[in-house]
């Protein structure tokens, strides 16, 4: 087994879970609420907890859901071993009866229901993206890891969506591992980034373990360990077309000295050493050539050593990729990259080199992109790193996991802040379409009869009882499905390609302006009249009426 089998295998397992994901990946509190409700004879009232969010995240006004996967398979793995038991024992007071402990032995989460919306899909505060229903205990001991699991992961590919919307049609890598916030965090970011928009990593591992195509050019360090043309010691290539190795340096040597007068560029300006990498990292992958251009001197050296490789490579049969920039003005340099690619093309009658890739890279975020994108430019691809994956602009979403109902009694939390007051009480969750986009998200008492395809629904807002709305919607989806079901995944796991094209087609019927990165509209999340209603009674029952004195 190779270095790279082994440590995939201790981390994840074939299907690409991550084998830290178990019960006590949990905060303490969930367990010593499980003892006390255990003590009170508690576990087994019939709960049912949303998770959500209440703010999107990075000044939005849509997240992409995702982590659904992992949750699902955290369920399907959940039991204590004997030596998770035999650390609470050591944990946990004394006093701790041994009948919890064999209790905690005996739990699984056979009798959990877990509803969801689809992963990949385009959500908005307040909507439960998740519903639990079962056993208080258990249904309470799942919340760290839940939260752990969806919030991260949601993030991500939301971060990774906001990129892809910048960029349209551009490619973007994520090349993020070396400053993500861990192993753990590199893999998720990779996987995450990739089903939010991403279409590539950098990043081996999690190319391995979850198939995403895996890119990568080199570091300056490849080009600084080359002094001079002398260091060349191989100089022969075989030709694509099969035929005798001829002299791949010479060729290059002779190109650069053709081309160098195109760009009034002295041979003296250029870098030997920066030549001598570009030829060595051409004959070690004449199809795959991809030269990083601004160790010295973009202009005057990195653009002229590649065009005169890559014109070698072109009379040996191969194509050349293209290049990368790190530094400078991107905007300008991919400019002037694309103007030298475009004379010798035309110069040269090589059609193919005025399209040659020019990738950039160098902290790049949202904002640089929609900066480039309107100063105008020539980048065909963006390599991304640290911004993306340490979500830097916002470092957290505020997932949270909330009682609703017990034994089938609503139940609601209070708080001065509007926006943190719960929903109460078990809720479906309806998205009402208009022609093109979805208009509106209708939240309702789960025992209410669902809208119906172009009939008239009022739609309240939660909280401000002066705002509502009629909408006839031309279609009704039914957003919160049911998953796991009696200990058993329900529905046909997505893989990462479909769950990938489902953040796709879920932005898609996302309105332009709601998408959009500067004051952006929000999206409407409404409440039926009878939640409505529901919500305000028990608000009033539940909130104590003070005394001036
Ligand atoms: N045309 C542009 N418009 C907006 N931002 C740009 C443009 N070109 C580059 N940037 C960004 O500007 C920043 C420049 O980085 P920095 O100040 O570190 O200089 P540098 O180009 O990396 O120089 P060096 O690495 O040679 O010191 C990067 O975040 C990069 O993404
Ligand atoms: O800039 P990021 O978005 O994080 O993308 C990844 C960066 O990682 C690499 O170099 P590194 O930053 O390690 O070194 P450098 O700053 O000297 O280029 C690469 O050249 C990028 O600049
Ligand atoms: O392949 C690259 O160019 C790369 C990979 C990781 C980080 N920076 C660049
Ligand atoms: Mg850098």
């Amino acid at each position: 087994m190779s270095k790279m089998e082994s440590a995939g295998e201790s981390i994840h397992c074939k299907t690409g879970q991550n084998s830290i994901v178990q019960p006590l990946l949990t905060d303490l509190y969930q367990v010593t609420m499980a003892y006390a409700y255990w003590k009170t004879g508690k576990i087994d009232g019939h709960a049912v907890f949303d998770l959500y969010f209440r703010k999107n995240p990075f000044n939005g006004e849509f997240t992409v859901f995702a982590g659904l996967e992992e949750c699902l398979k955290f369920l399907e793995k959940f039991r204590y071993s004997e030596s998770d038991i035999e650390y609470l024992q050591q944990v946990l007071p004394k006093s701790v009866e041994k009948g919890f402990y064999d209790y905690l032995r005996t739990l699984t989460a056979d009798q959990i229901n877990l509803y969801s919306i689809k992963e990949g899909t385009v959500v908005f505060p307040r909507v439960p993206l998740i519903r639990i229903e079962g056993p208080l205990v258990m249904a309470q001991l799942l919340e760290t890891t839940l939260l752990n699991l969806v919030n991260y992961a949601s993030l991500m590919a939301t971060n990774a969506a906001r990129y892809r919307l910048a960029a349209g049609k551009l490619k973007l890598y994520e090349f993020g591992l070396r400053r993500a916030q861990g192993p753990d965090g590199g893999l998720s970011a990779s996987k995450y980034s990739y089903i939010g928009g991403f279409d590539g990593t950098s990043n081996v591992l999690a190319g391995k373990l979850f198939n995403i195509p895996v890119k990568g050019t080199h570091a300056h360090a490849y080009i600084t360990s080359f002094n001079s043309i002398d260091e060349l010691k191989a100089t022969l290539l075989a030709p694509k077309d099969g035929g005798a190795p001829c002299d791949f340096l010479q060729s290059s040597i002779s190109w650069r000295e053709k081309i160098a007068s195109i760009f009034n560029i002295l041979l003296s300006e250029v870098s030997d050493g920066e030549f001598a990498a570009f030829v060595s990292f051409a004959m070690a992958f004449p199809n795959g050539f991809m030269a990083l251009v601004d160790t010295y001197d973009v202009k005057r050296s990195g653009l002229l050593n590649f065009c005169a490789v890559a014109l070698a490579l072109h009379d040996f049969g191969y194509q050349a990729l293209g290049i990368r920039l790190d530094s400078g003005d991107l905007a300008y340099l991919s400019r002037v990259a694309r103007s030298y690619f475009e004379k010798i093309s035309s110069r040269y009658s090589i059609p193919y080199f005025s399209d040659l890739n020019i990738m950039a890279s160098n902290d790049i975020n949202e904002e640089t992109i929609i900066s480039l994108n309107e100063q105008g430019h020539c980048i065909d691809s963006f390599g991304i790193g640290t911004h993306l994956v340490t979500c830097q602009k916002q470092p957290a979403l505020g997932c949270v996991y909330k009682l609703v109902e017990l034994d089938g009694e609503p139940r609601i939390k209070l708080s001065h802040d509007m926006a943190k007051v719960t929903i109460p009480g078990k809720k479906n969750v309806f998205r009402l379409y208009g022609n093109a986009f979805s208009l509106i998200d209708l939240l309702q008492r789960s025992d209410e009869a669902p809208p119906v395809e172009n009939e008239k629904v009022l739609c309240r807002h939660p909280f401000e009882e002066s705002k509502r709305a009629y909408v006839i919607p031309s279609k009704v989806e039914d957003l919160l499905l049911l998953q796991w079901n009696k200990g058993r995944i329900v529905r046909p796991m997505p893989n990462l390609q479909d769950i990938k094209e489902n953040v796709n087609n879920s932005l898609k019927i996302l309105r332009p302006d709601i998408k959009r990165s500067l004051n952006p509209t929000p999206y409407k999340v409404s409440v039926s009249d009878s939640l409505y209603q529901f919500l305000h009674k028990l608000w009033l029952e539940n909130a104590p009426i003070g005394e001036l004195s």
